[in-house]
C-alpha cells in the first residue's frame, strides 16, 4: 500500500481536483487507484466537491437514541479510544479520534476539539458515509472493508483537503463489520505506518472486548503458538458450545488455523484439536495449556467457562490440602537442594506477606512456580490474578490494572470495569514481565503498594486492597534501575525475596521433568524410547520448559497407544531437524557434558548404529565404544 504523498503527488491531486470541478469526471492516472475509485463513487452518489458543512435533510438522533442503538459497540470502544486519546494528547500533532457505526454514523469523538469551521458537521449522530460526504477514511474504510488512509489532499470535498485520516474497521465475532475507528489530523500524517499500527491495535482490542461480552456465557479460549502472545491482539479467540462446536472465532484464529470462518463455524473442535477431551480436563484445572492441531501446537488460556452444572467449575479448583500443595512446590526443585531451599524460603516469605521476585530465562516456569507458591500459601482459596505487563498495549495497561468507574470518560460509556488489582483482593497478584511496565505506571503502582489502597480511574474514593505480590522478569531489574528504566523505590517494594529459576539446560532432573510434563497431557503416558530420550537430553533448550512442553505435547498428539514407547518417529520433521542440528553447547556446561551430549546425539540420529555414528563423529569405532562405556559408567 502506498501511503505517503510527495510534492509531485500533491500537484497531481490538485490538477485532478480542477478537472473534476470543470468536467465532473475523474481524470485517469492522477490518483492512487483506491482514491480514484472512491472519487468516482462520490460523483456517482451526487456529492458536490464544493459542498459545505450543512446537514439539512439528514435524520438527527438524540444522544440517548444513538447510545441505545449502538450500546454494545460504544461500551466496548469508548474506554479504548479514551486511553488512546490520552496518549495522543502528549504528542504535538492535534488529532481527533472518531468512532462510527457500520453506517458511518459518528458515535463518539475524542481528542482535540473539532471546532475547526470546516468540520462543523463532524458531530455525534451525523453520517460520514461516502454517499453523504464523499471520499473520507471513515466512510471509505466501510466501503472497502479494510484499513484505509486518505492522505493530504485526497478527500473528495474541497473543505476537507487540508486533513489526513486513517480508519480501521472493527469486526464482530462473525467477521462482519460492526463499526470503524478513525484518526483525523490537519496536514500530512508524519508517520502513517505508526498510526496504522496504533489504530489496528486498538481496533483489535475493541474486537476482543466485543467477543468477550457477546460470548460471556460460553466457553471462550484464547490461543497462540507463542505463550507471550496470549493476551495480545494477535491471539486467536474461539467460542464453543456445550457440544464442543465452534460458535465464533476472530480473524487471528482463522489465520492461525489457516481456514476461513465459514469453514470453521459449526465444526466440532475435536476435529481440529487433538485431544480436545484432555483440553476440557485442563479447563477444569485452569491456567495455560497447550493443544496440537494439524497447523502445529498452540498455547491456550481459558477466558470464560460456561456456567452449567455439567461444565467444569469456573475457577481454579480449591487446593484440597495445603500440605499437598507444599509438597508439590518442593517437587519443583527436582532434587536441586539450593533451589529447594529458595522455594521453601519464598513460600514462608509469601505467607508472611513479603513480595517475591521470580527471575529466570523465558519459559523457565516463573508463572508455573508463582501459581504453586500461591497454592501453598494461606490464600490458596482466594484469587490468583496474573497480568503480563509486556502483553498489554502501554495505552491500555493503566485501565486494565486499576479499572475505571461508570462515567470515568467522556462519551456515552456506561458500566465500568474492575481492575486486575481489585480482582486480586484477598489473594495473590502476579505481575509477569514487571520490568516492562511503563515508568508512569510504576509510580502509580508504587503508591498502591505503599498505601494498600486503590482508586479506579474516575472514582473519587479509594478502596482497600489486600494482596500478596509475586513479580517475575527475565530481565536484570537491578540493571534496569541503573539505566533508570525501573524505579529504584519500586525495585525494593517488589524484591522482598528473590528466587532464581534454573534454566532447563542446568537441571539434573531432566528425565523426571519429561515424565511430569507428559503426565499433565496424558493420563497414561508412554515411556520415552532411548533414542528420543538421548536426543532430548542432548539438546540445549533455549526455550526452556515451555519448549520441552511443546515438543512432548506435539509428540504425544502424534502417538497412538499401539505404537509402544514414544520415539523419534513421533517428532514432526522440523522439530527433529532442529533438535538434531543443535550446534550449541548441550545441557550441562562442562566440556565433558558437551562431549557426552554430542555422542548421545549422534547415536540418536543414527538410531544406535555405532559404525555410522563413529563416521559422523570422525572417530574410530573403538574410540566410540570406549566413550560409550565411559558414558554408561
Ligand atoms: N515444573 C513444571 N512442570 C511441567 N511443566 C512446566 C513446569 N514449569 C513450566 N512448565 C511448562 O512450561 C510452560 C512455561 O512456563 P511459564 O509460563 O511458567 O514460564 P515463564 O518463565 O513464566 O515464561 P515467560 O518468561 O515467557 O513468561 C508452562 O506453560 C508449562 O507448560
Amino acid at each position: 500500500m502506498q501511503i505517503k504523498t510527495t510534492a509531485g503527488d500533491e500537484h497531481r491531486i490538485m490538477r485532478a481536483r480542477e478537472v473534476v470541478h470543470a468536467d465532473g469526471a475523474v481524470p485517469a492516472g492522477s490518483l492512487r487507484d483506491a482514491i480514484q475509485a472512491s472519487w468516482q463513487r462520490s460523483i456517482n452518489h451526487g456529492v458536490r466537491m464544493n459542498a459545505g458543512c450543512e446537514i439539512n435533510g439528514e435524520r438527527r438522533y438524540s444522544s440517548d437514541d444513538l447510545y441505545e442503538a449502538n450500546r454494545i459497540l460504544v461500551d466496548a470502544a469508548v474506554p479504548v479510544l479514551e486511553q488512546l486519546s490520552g496518549h495522543l494528547r502528549q504528542r504535538p500533532e492535534r488529532s481527533l479520534l472518531i468512532l462510527a457505526n457500520a453506517e458511518a454514523r459518528v458515535l463518539a469523538i475524542e481528542g482535540h476539539s473539532s471546532t475547526h469551521p470546516t468540520l462543523r458537521d463532524l458531530a455525534p449522530g451525523v453520517c460520514w458515509s461516502e454517499c453523504h460526504r464523499g471520499t473520507n477514511a471513515l466512510g471509505t474504510a466501510l466501503v472497502e472493508q479494510k484499513p484505509t488512509l486518505i492522505g493530504y489532499g485526497e478527500h473528495f470535498l474541497d473543505r476537507l483537503s487540508p486533513f489526513s485520516c486513517t480508519a480501521v474497521p472493527i469486526r464482530k465475532p462473525d467477521g462482519s463489520v460492526h463499526g470503524v475507528i478513525d484518526l483525523t489530523q490537519m496536514g500530512p500524517l508524519p508517520q502513517p505506518e505508526d498510526w496504522f499500527s496504533l489504530l489496528n491495535l486498538s481496533a483489535n482490542y475493541i474486537e476482543r472486548r466485543l467477543f468477550s461480552s457477546q460470548y460471556a456465557d460460553h466457553l471462550v479460549i484464547a490461543f497462540h503458538p507463542r505463550q507471550q502472545y496470549l493476551d495480545s491482539s494477535w491471539q486467536g479467540l474461539l467460542a464453543l458450545d456445550d457440544d464442543g462446536r465452534i460458535l465464533a472465532l476472530n480473524d487471528p484464529a482463522c489465520q492461525l488455523f489457516a481456514q476461513s470462518r465459514d469453514h470453521l463455524v459449526g465444526k466440532r473442535a475435536d476435529r481440529l484439536v487433538a485431544g480436545y477431551r484432555d483440553l476440557l480436563k485442563s479447563v477444569r484445572l485452569g491456567g495455560v495449556g497447550t493443544f496440537a492441531t494439524p497447523r502445529g501446537s498452540f498455547f491456550y488460556k481459558v477466558l470464560h467457562v460456561r456456567p452449567s452444572p455439567l461444565q467444569a467449575p469456573v475457577a481454579r479448583p480449591r487446593v484440597a490440602d495445603n500440605s499437598d500443595a507444599r509438597e508439590q512446590l518442593q517437587a519443583l526443585a527436582g532434587g536441586n537442594s539450593s533451589y529447594a531451599t529458595q522455594l521453601r524460603m519464598a513460600s514462608r516469605a509469601l505467607a508472611n506477606g513479603l513480595p517475591i521476585l521470580l527471575q529466570g530465562e523465558t519459559g523457565s516456569g516463573k508463572e508455573w512456580v508463582a501459581r504453586r507458591l500461591h497454592d501453598a500459601s494461606p490464600r490458596a482459596d482466594k484469587p490468583f490474578v496474573a497480568v503480563n505487563c509486556a502483553a498489554i498495549p502501554e495505552t491500555l495497561i493503566e485501565s486494565e490494572l486499576f479499572g475505571y468507574r461508570d462515567g470515568a470518560f467522556t462519551g456515552a460509556r456506561r458500566g465500568g470495569m474492575v481492575g486486575r488489582l481489585q480482582q486480586a483482593h484477598g489473594g495473590t497478584l502476579f505481575l509477569d514481565e514487571v520490568g516492562d511496565m511503563p515508568l508512569a505506571l510504576q509510580a502509580r503502582l508504587l503508591r498502591v503498594l505503599q498505601e494498600r489502597r486503590v482508586a479506579p480511574l474516575g472514582a473519587g474514593e479509594e478502596q482497600e486492597l489486600d494482596i500478596t505480590l509475586i513479580c517475575a522478569t527475565h530481565r536484570d531489574l537491578k540493571q534496569l534501575v541503573g539505566t533508570e528504566q525501573f524505579r529504584e523505590d519500586l525495585y525494593y517494594r517488589v524484591h522482598g525475596l528473590s528466587v532464581m529459576l534454573p534454566p532447563l539446560r542446568e537441571r539434573h532432573d531432566f528425565d523426571a521433568l519429561c515424565d511430569t510434563i507428559m503426565a499433565t497431557h496424558n493420563d497414561a503416558p508412554p515411556a520415552l524410547d532411548e533414542p528420543l530420550a538421548t536426543l532430548l537430553r542432548g539438546y540445549h533448550w533455549p526455550g526452556n520448559l515451555r519448549q520441552l512442553d511443546m515438543v512432548l505435547r506435539t509428540a504425544l498428539a502424534l502417538w497412538e497407544p499401539e505404537d509402544g514407547p514414544l520415539g523419534l518417529m513421533h517428532l514432526p520433521a522440523t522439530t527433529r531437524a532442529e533438535l538434531e542440528n543443535d550446534d550449541q553447547p548441550a545441557r550441562g556446561s562442562s566440556i565433558r557434558d558437551s562431549e557426552r551430549a554430542t555422542i548421545r546425539q549422534a547415536m540418536a540420529v543414527h538410531q544406535g548404529n555405532v559404525s555410522r555414528a563413529a563416521k559422523a563423529l570422525d572417530i574410530s569405532r573403538a574410540t566410540l565404544y570406549r566413550k560409550l562405556k565411559q558414558l554408561e559408567s
